[in-house]
């Protein structure tokens, strides 16, 4: 597309990555650089486990957790300047970044149950951003998760793995938790990102590039630098 000529068809982005990699900041910028929707699809997962804790359900009740997942009144704003989470009414943006959300999300996460009710309810997501009555200027998304690239939007216009060492998403991670990157920090952080990484892989496959996917890896890039790497990785296609 040449600079300066309106899109008529909407373009879809995927970015997918390990934790701390920076998909959601990332995303959100590139999102409001182009004038798209963004969906933070491991929002679901953790507006799922929240939606499960608060019903009473144990989590290790396969059946249960897929059926209150089916049942849960979930709306994803979609506006990646103020991106919103609410259940029933309820505004859970904040309840589901606490530590306990974090520490039993992949147990929801690998329920392929509710892996095949989520992806319904993003491909209806990215769906709709394609239409021109949806919040956005621009029509289209972009979408970021751990399967988008693969398994949700695998025909997506461009499709992103964003990586970082895991030395780096640690000390990313810890920063933004503990608002500090010393040794101590660190290591608190490890179970939030390595090991649920780990739980995670064992369902979906986040940590190489499927075909057709471009890697872009942050490891050495500051923010800036990562959001304009995957704007050129968009300009390219
Ligand atoms: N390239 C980067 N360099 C330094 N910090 C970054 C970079 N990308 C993201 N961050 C910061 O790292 C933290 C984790 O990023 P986040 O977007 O939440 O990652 P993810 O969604 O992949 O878990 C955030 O505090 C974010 O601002
Ligand atoms: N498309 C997705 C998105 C997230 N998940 C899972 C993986 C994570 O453990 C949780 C929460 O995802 P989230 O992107 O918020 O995780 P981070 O906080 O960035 O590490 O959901 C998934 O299985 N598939």
């Amino acid at each position: 597309m040449e600079t300066g000529e309106l899109s008529t068809s909407p373009l879809v982005i995927a970015i997918d990555g390990p934790s701390g990699s920076g998909k959601s900041s990332v995303s959100k910028a590139v999102a409001r650089s182009l004038g798209l929707s963004y969906l933070d699809t491991g929002a679901m997962y953790r507006a799922a486990t929240w939606w499960c804790l608060h019903s009473g359900i144990e989590l290790t009740d396969a059946t249960a957790v897929a059926d209150a997942v089916r049942a849960m009144p979930l709306v994803m704003g979609v506006d990646p300047a103020a991106p919103t989470v609410t259940v029933g009414g309820t505004d859970i943006g904040e309840a589901i970044r606490e530590t306990s959300i974090s520490a039993s999300v992949s147990a929801v996460a690998t329920n392929l149950d509710v892996r095949a009710e989520l992806g319904r309810l993003q491909r209806a997501a990215i769906e709709e951003a394609g239409h021109a009555d949806s919040f956005s200027q621009g029509r289209g998304i972009v979408a970021e998760g751990r399967d988008i690239t693969t398994v949700v939007a695998p025909d997506a216009d461009v499709r992103v793995l964003l990586t970082a060492s895991e030395e780096a998403r640690l000390a990313r991670r810890s920063l933004e938790v503990h608002g500090d990157a010393d040794a101590a920090s660190v290591e608190a952080t490890r179970d939030q990102v390595l090991r649920r990484d780990a739980d995670d892989s064992t369902v979906v496959q986040f940590h190489v590039a499927a075909d057709g996917v471009v890697t872009v890896d942050s490891s050495d890039l500051d923010f800036d630098q990562t959001v304009q790497a995957v704007l050129d990785v968009v300009a390219a296609r």
